[in-house]
């Protein structure tokens, strides 16, 4: 194990922004830290920066230790790089001397420096840039230079901090491939501060979700779109469709749960999704039941009646996207709730259709 936390905590005044947080990590591991703003993410890549001082906790740093609660080791000696969002590149030195900062503090020979920055700058896909300045460059440039800087000084770690956010969306896609496959052949351990949920699931080996300074989850990216701790995991992951209610008492099997609907339709209804091990001691009486949108059924009749987890709505509004006529449904009759689903063509507002959401395909979650 190259990185373990244990136990990391952090209040400023009486607020805890940061409750108990425990994370190992592998050597190239990459992973994000994924929440939404103010959750703790940034405080907690402080912390093991080593540029906030954690309340109390451990963080161990390729076998050395950083932080135990009374030793804290400076910054400059935990051998970490750090990219921010804003690149934070010195307006005034080429491309070659912000590369180079780190290494002329260390008092590294020229000609070594010369030789490092032309190969970093290769690394990055900025050969031949070194004379230019930072005002030369576009947003991804800066932010490849920023790269190349953080990693002059071969560090064991690599913290950044929403790195991609001030890119524009095209650019962010191509930059976030060409991060992974840097950090990859590097095999360098990296943790990526990030509140958006498709940059974590494309760049991320695991991702660490969190809510008001808790870790609600940690997992591969399709751990945690696939089996969601509570509701907060599911919805944070991608499109959900949730349905809360009451648990029906044994009404089925151990793996299997059904839930009452009870303030959408005139007459109380039941459906029915798997239950996992993990989430079972958690549902309290109250779950919800998730069916993702690509699980959806859309039907413009009836199938047969009484059939499971099947729900009448009118359609609210179809538009196409990605290829896709992404349909939502408004349920409900007492009150309503959209449900997102995919239908073949485009269907006309107002018109009633039927929702299947298949029992096999659903799962309850805790609140
Ligand atoms: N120096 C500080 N003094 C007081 N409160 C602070 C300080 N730094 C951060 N906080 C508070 O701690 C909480 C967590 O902040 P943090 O920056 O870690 O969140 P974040 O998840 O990174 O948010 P964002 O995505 O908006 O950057 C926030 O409520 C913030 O206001």
């Amino acid at each position: 194990m190259f990185l373990q936390i244990k136990q990391l905590s952090k209040s400023y005044g009486s607020r805890q922004v940061v409750s108990n947080v425990d994370l190992t990590m592998e050597e190239g591991e990459i992973l994000s830290l994924l929440g939404p703003s103010g959750c703790g993410k940034t405080t907690i890549l402080r912390m093991i920066a080593g540029l906030v001082s954690p309340e109390s906790g451990w963080i161990e740093i390729g076998g050395r230790v950083v932080y135990d609660g009374r030793k804290e080791v400076y910054v400059e000696e935990r051998r970490l790089g750090m990219v921010f969002q804003d690149y934070a590149l010195w307006p005034h030195m080429t491309v070659a001397r912000n590369i180079a900062f780190g290494l002329r503090l260390r008092h590294t020979p020229a000609q070594v420096i010369a030789k490092r920055v032309a190969e970093l700058l290769e690394l990055v896909n900025l050969p031949g840039m070194e004379d230019r300045y930072p005002y030369q460059l576009s947003g991804g440039q800066q932010q490849r230079v920023a790269v190349a800087r953080a990693l002059a000084t071969e560090p064991r770690l690599l913290l950044l901090d929403e790195p991609l956010s001030s890119l524009d969306t095209g650019l962010r896609e191509v930059m976030r491939t060409e991060l992974v496959q840097l950090f990859k052949r590097l095999k360098i351990t990296t943790i990526n501060v990030t509140h958006d949920q498709d940059e974590a699931m494309a760049m991320s080996d695991r991702i660490m979700v969190l809510r008001d300074g808790q870790v609600q989850q940690i997992g591969t990216p399709t751990e945690l779109y696939l089996n969601p701790c509570n509701v907060f995991v599911a919805s944070f992951m991608g499109p959900a469709n949730l349905l809360a209610g009451e648990l029906v008492p044994e009404a089925s099997g151990v793996t299997e749960r059904s839930i009452r609907l009870k303030h959408l339709f005139a007459e109380e209804k039941v459906v029915s999704g798997l239950v996992r091990d993990e989430v079972r001691p958690r549902l309290n009486g109250r779950g919800s039941l998730l069916c993702r949108p690509d699980d959806v059924s859309l039907h413009l009749d009836t199938l047969s009646p009484g059939q499971l987890n099947l729900l009448p709505g009118k359609i609210l509004h179809s538009s196409f996207v990605a290829g896709r006529w992404r349909t939502v449904v408004s349920i409900g009759e007492r009150q309503t709730q959209p449900l997102l689903a995919f239908a073949s063509s485009q269907l006309q507002a107002e018109q009633p259709v039927w929702l299947e959401l298949p029992p096999e395909r659903c799962q309850i979650v805790p609140e």
